[in-house]
């Protein structure tokens, strides 16, 4: 990765009606990466998109995208490219009208890349939208951010209502994309983070409106490890409070903790320590309900 800032967000908020949904948020997205942005609903994730897209303007703070404060800014949005949920489609127009539509809009187009991306997904260029199901339709809007060719592509939730074969045919493409183009930068909200693993950088996580975490995928994902063994030669050496689960039979137990909260080294031959799948990390971690200590 360059150290090119594509992204500055410095404390940004926003308020739906009287509630903030986005809290002091300072964010930088460097140029060329995938990153992952994951949280649980309605932790703020599609309002932070429509920020750093300029359909809406924080409450307080400053958005940088290129430089320039996204909202309303044409210079800035005509490289930036939000392919949302449900995109918008007309229902009347078949696929290449959809695709011309598309031309016209982003100035680095590229119909050789929207020939690719509709084969891949087996799209006729002259099948009517109403006629697609909603996973091709989802399809259909992978293919416009795609052939986009924006230096700043946007997907929220690209892959749901795709099925397992499609999503991997996405999956594929989007890594060749990201390995043969230069100034090309994705970010894809998603909830399931542990299909997007190989694919993303970094990851931000969202909870509650504030940026939980953001980092290299990697290195969350080995924040957390699951010791099991039995109590007595667990208890003692972690902060009972940080425990994220806890599972326990008789004296023996299982416990997800991040490294952090280990206080001294344990006897490894008496305890296992095992990695614990991103996605269940994440969930622990943003969890409301505090674990309760046996
Ligand atoms: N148009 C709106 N009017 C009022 N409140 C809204 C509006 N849009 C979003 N919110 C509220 O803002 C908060 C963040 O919503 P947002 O859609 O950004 O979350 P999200 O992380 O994208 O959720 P999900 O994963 O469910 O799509 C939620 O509490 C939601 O209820």
């Amino acid at each position: 990765m360059s150290n090119n800032k594509i992204v500055q967000i410095t404390n940004v908020s926003f308020y739906h009606d009287q509630n903030q949904v986005i809290r002091h948020i300072n964010l930088e997205i460097e140029q060329n990466g995938i990153y992952g942005l994951w949280g649980r609903n309605g932790a703020g994730k599609t309002t932070l998109m429509k920020l750093l897209t300029g359909l809406i303007k924080p409450d307080a703070g400053n958005i940088k995208v290129f430089g320039e404060r996204p909202f309303e800014n044409r210079n800035v949005l005509q490289n930036i490219c939000f392919i949302q949920e449900n995109h918008p489609l007309n229902p009347q127009w078949r696929i290449y009208n959809v695709l011309t539509l598309g031309k016209y809009f982003y100035k680095n187009w590229d119909e050789s890349k929207a020939n690719i991306w509709l084969e891949r997904f087996s799209l006729h260029p002259k099948a009517k939208v109403k006629s697609l199901s909603k996973g091709m339709r989802t399809a259909l809007s992978i293919v416009i951010g795609m052939a986009s060719n924006c230096p700043l592509t946007i997907f929220d939730e690209p892959t749901n209502g795709l099925d397992a074969a499609t999503r991997e045919i996405f999956y594929e493409g989007i890594l060749k994309e990201y390995e043969n183009i230069d100034n090309r930068t994705f970010v894809m909200s998603t909830h399931h983070i542990s299909e997007w693993q190989r694919m993303i950088g970094n990851i931000i996580v969202l909870n509650e409106g504030e940026i939980l975490l953001n980092d290299e995928i990697d290195h969350i994902q080995s924040e957390a490890v699951y010791l099991s063994g039995s109590i007595d030669d667990i208890k003692p050496f972690i902060v009972i409070e940080e425990i994220l689960e806890e599972k326990t039979m008789g004296n023996m137990g299982s416990f997800m903790v991040e490294r952090g909260s280990i206080t001294q080294k344990m006897d490894r031959s008496k305890v296992t320590i095992e990695s614990v799948p991103l996605q269940d990390y994440l969930l622990r971690k943003t969890q409301k309900k505090k674990v309760v200590h046996l």
